[in-house]
């Protein structure tokens, strides 16, 4: 364990000096890109324009024999645009793979003053980030890099899960952590072959002789890990993502599992097709009836202290740190989103 000091000092002699708050960034969608594909690359103007996060895979889902093509497309994407506000990530293959290094050698001196964060697959502990961490400070040293790269975990291993606490914490570099249903399942022998998402056999049977038909109630497979996620994430001062929901053709099923995490502490969710995006949007921007209701409280409470009835609830100190959380969230989408901006002026 370092000491405050040493926590927050460079880990490499010109490197840029690690944030001590992680920079205020709208995130409702981390959109994914296969940049080894031409045809998505010509695509990529106009997602600008309509995600808070484009990101260029390099990891699973692109092909073994891409893996040089995809990281090319990647540097070629971020050297032709220009992303403005909208956040420019990466997800490198992982630490034992034959592709990750020449990954970070190659990227981040290339256009390493335009990228956001480095997402990392199968986090298994500490040492994990540690390694990145170090290597990216060599690297941002080398490349006369002005503000460190941050590093985004995938909480996709048993072992990683188990470790949740001390990876959050690990390095003034992390950014946040996302789930990796698939991975995850895998790696616990889960017996689901879904990414992300419900399952019809997880369910609770109500009791017998209560009713004419039992019935069954499906239940949330990711409950237990996204709760994990959260307290880790919240507490070391980063943010939480759900990841990937696997199945396009159920938009509703997507939105509920969207819900849950946005009302669990979740920031936002990856959105792997253009459909998503919209779902994203919806769920991860607060509701306009809510910050309506959460704007009259901290108006009642100007101080945010004391206790007071609204609409025949109770308000009072907590009841206006709920508000400001909701309040806070409302003010950074709109100022990046016009339509919700005026949602949320009325
Ligand atoms: C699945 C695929 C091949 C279906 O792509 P398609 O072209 O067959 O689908 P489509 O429905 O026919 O597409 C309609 C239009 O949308 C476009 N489109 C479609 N997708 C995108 C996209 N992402 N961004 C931008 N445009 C996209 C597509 O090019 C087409 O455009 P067109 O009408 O002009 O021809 C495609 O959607 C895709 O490659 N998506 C990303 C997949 C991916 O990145 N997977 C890995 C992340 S999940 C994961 O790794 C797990 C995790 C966390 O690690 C763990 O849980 O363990
Ligand atoms: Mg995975």
């Amino acid at each position: 364990m370092k000491t405050p000091r040493a926590y927050y000092q460079p880990l490499a002699i010109g490197a840029p000096a690690p944030y001590r708050e992680l920079p205020t960034r709208l995130e409702r969608m981390i959109h994914f890109v296969p940049p080894h594909i031409e045809k998505m690359l010509a695509k990529v103007p106009d997602l600008i324009e309509s995600v808070d996060v484009i990101l260029g895979n390099l990891e699973d889902a692109i092909p073994a024999d891409q893996k040089v093509a995809a990281r090319q497309g990647f540097i070629q994407m971020a050297q032709e645009n220009e992303f403005g506000s909208t956040g420019l990530w990466t997800r490198i293959n992982c630490l034992n793979s034959p592709w990750v290094l020449d990954d970070l050698l190659e990227i981040v001196p290339a256009i390493g003053n335009k990228l956001d964060v480095i997402m990392l697959p199968k986090v298994e502990g500490p040492w994990d980030i540690h390694y990145l961490d170090q290597l990216l400070a060599q690297l941002e040293a080398r490349g006369g890099i002005e503000r460190p790269i941050l590093i985004h975990a995938i909480l996709e291993t048993a072992e990683g899960v188990k470790n949740v606490d001390t990876i959050a914490s690990a390095s003034p570099r992390m950014h946040g952590m996302s789930l990796g249903p698939a991975d995850l399942a895998a790696s616990r022998g889960m017996k689901t072959t879904r990414v992300g998402g419900g399952h019809p056999d997880y369910s609770v049977l109500s009791d017998a002789g209560h009713e004419a038909a039992r019935t069954t109630v499906q239940q949330d497979l990711w409950h237990y890990t996204v709760a994990k996620m959260v307290d880790a994430c919240m507490s070391a001062g980063i943010r939480a993502f759900y990841g990937p929901f696997g199945d396009f053709a159920d938009d509703e099923a997507c939105e509920s599992q969207f819900r849950n995490a946005f009302l669990m502490g979740c920031v936002g969710a990856w959105s792997l097709h253009p459909r998503q995006i919209g779902i994203a949007k919806r769920v991860f921007s607060p509701d306009p009836n809510e910050v309506s209701f959460a704007r009259k409280i901290v108006n009642a409470m100007p101080d945010g202290t004391g206790a007071v009835m609204i609409d025949g609830k109770m308000q009072d100190d907590a009841t206006w740190k709920q508000a400001k959380v909701i309040l806070d969230l409302a003010e950074r989408v709109a100022s990046k989103d016009p339509e919700f901006a005026e949602k949320y002026s009325v």
